[in-house]
């Protein structure tokens, strides 16, 4: 399995170090070159979305990669990469891919003092330290969109069939669990 971590900006190198760790190959998605071979997952890292929505469209990458999830690719997408996959923004009348049925609010929980660290269980895999960093949250969800975890009465990871959305950073610090549930997810 090879899973694309598409790396024009943001914290793309700790889930390529995730993902090494349980033993899979990674490929940098960087310019629209490195998408002449379609990998068998995706991840979207965390980082600033417009300036990585901005980049996807200027390296003209934008198109495949929406194609590619339209068509069923296994995506993650973590805090920014969250941003851009929701199909609407409540605080921002920009949007990008659009192919998760989820409405998402940018820096839901403040611009300075937004960034945090708690435990909260997570479905099919129990407690997990989440770290927000400046992040989204989903404020509604459509039909046939699982929540995977909530904190504060906040949806903060959903599914919607092969695509896993989530606010907080699960490529920071030891814990694998959350990648190796994506990894599944890509197989079964
Ligand atoms: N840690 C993150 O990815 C933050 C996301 C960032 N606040 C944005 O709106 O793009």
């Amino acid at each position: 399995m090879i899973v694309g971590v598409l790396a024009l900006q943001g914290a793309f190198i700790e889930h390529e170090q995730m993902l090494r760790k349980l033993g899979v190959s990674t490929v940098e998605l960087r310019q629209k070159a490195d998408l002449q071979n379609k990998p068998d997952a995706l991840i979207l890292p965390g980082g600033e979305s417009t300036t990585q929505g901005k980049l996807l469209k200027d390296l003209g990458m934008f198109e495949t990669i929406r194609q590619w999830i339209m068509e069923g690719l296994p995506v993650m997408g973590t805090c920014a990469g969250m941003i851009l996959l929701a199909k609407k923004l409540s605080n921002d009348n920009k949007q990008w891919l659009q192919t998760f049925p989820a409405t998402v609010r940018r820096n839901a929980y403040g611009r300075q003092l937004g960034s945090f660290i708690t435990r909260a269980p997570f479905k099919g895999i129990g407690e997990v330290t989440m770290n927000f960093i400046r992040a989204p949250y989903i404020e509604s969800i459509s039909p046939g969109v699982e929540v995977l975890a909530e904190v504060n009465h906040h949806i903060v990871a959903a599914r919607y069939k092969k695509q896993m959305i989530l606010s907080f950073h699960p490529e920071i610090g030891e814990d694998t669990r959350i990648h190796k549930q994506f990894l599944q997810m890509v197989t079964k």
